[in-house]
């Protein structure tokens, strides 16, 4: 039987008076991708912190379990939520992307270090970041910027990876790439995927589950088992249309229900 590299069980997080999630039972397969969607403050970020070891639970247990023989760390690829870098911050591109490579050894022979080269270069390339990576990451635009986080993350060869809204500010061109990207290192290296997001619609056809996380209740299953209207009118307990509309969800709140009109909205650039 394969063990789940992520493994949370019976997990509360509180604040002061407030209850972001109790009662979490989940575990994430080894190339599982599983969106974590939910309104702003529902608590999507914090999971992340707490898989990072950033955040404390107020009870239950996280493990991290890496499936490489005889390695006692998990590799952990993290893409944080997207915060514009200072423009005075003059690292190039590469030192950044390379950033992600520590614990890599190769050695400080020339050997190692072209080998260090050689993955920099072609995780900037998997990007499309060749034509600005040298230069000073802080003149960047903040769709560049962010494509050289996800090459960062990428390039240490993650066996979970945790993405905080990754697509924010990229172009369609450049969403499509990243989503593609992602979901090819979970299918040719079963890297567990926790993916959140605002917008579904762009990973819809990767998605496995779903964990969508509302007001300190949350649901998991599959898209059709949570992105219907039964359930998520349950979740915010007020009236929710979800309709299907030529392979994307389209969720509509009554009443203000929802503090994400904009969400999962049918995209018409989108093929
Ligand atoms: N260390 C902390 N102490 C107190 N409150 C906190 C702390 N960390 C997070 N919170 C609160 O917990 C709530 C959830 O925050 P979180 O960032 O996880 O939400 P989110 O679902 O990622 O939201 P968004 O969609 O806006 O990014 C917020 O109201 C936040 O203010």
């Amino acid at each position: 039987m394969t063990v789940a590299p992520v493994q949370i069980e019976g997990a509360d997080l509180t604040f002061g008076t407030r209850t972001l999630w109790s009662g979490l039972d989940l575990e994430v397969r080894p190339g599982e991708f599983l969106a974590v969607l939910g309104p702003n403050g529902s608590g999507k970020t914090s999971l992340l912190r707490v898989l990072l070891g950033l955040q404390e639970l107020t009870a239950g247990s996280v493990r991290l379990v890496g499936h490489r023989p005889g390695r006692a760390n998990t590799r952990v690829g993290y893409i944080p939520q997207q915060r514009a870098m200072d423009e005075a911050l003059t690292m190039r591109g590469t030192d950044l992307v390379g950033l992600g490579l520590d614990g890599h050894r190769w050695g400080t022979g020339l050997r190692g270090l072209g080998e260090r080269r050689r993955r920099i270069a072609g995780a900037v390339a998997s990007v499309g970041a060749e034509s600005y990576a040298k230069g000073p990451v802080g003149r960047l635009s903040g769709g560049e910027q962010q494509r050289l986080r996800v090459a960062q993350a990428l390039i240490g060869e993650p066996e979970v990876l945790l993405c905080d809204e990754p697509l924010l500010s990229l172009d369609l061109a450049h969403q499509r790439a990243v989503s593609e990207l992602i979901d090819r290192r979970r299918r040719e290296a079963d890297t567990a995927i926790l993916f959140v997001t605002h917008e579904i619609n762009p990973i819809l056809s990767y998605v496995d589950r779903v964990l969508y996380l509302v007001n300190g209740e949350f649901r998991i299953g599959t898209p059709d088992e949570v992105m219907n209207s039964r359930t998520l009118s349950e979740l915010y307990r007020a009236r929710v249309e979800v309709i299907h509309v030529g392979g994307q969800i389209h969720v509509a709140g009554a009443h203000g229900a929802l503090c994400e009109e904009e969400a999962h909205h049918l995209d018409e650039h989108v093929p």
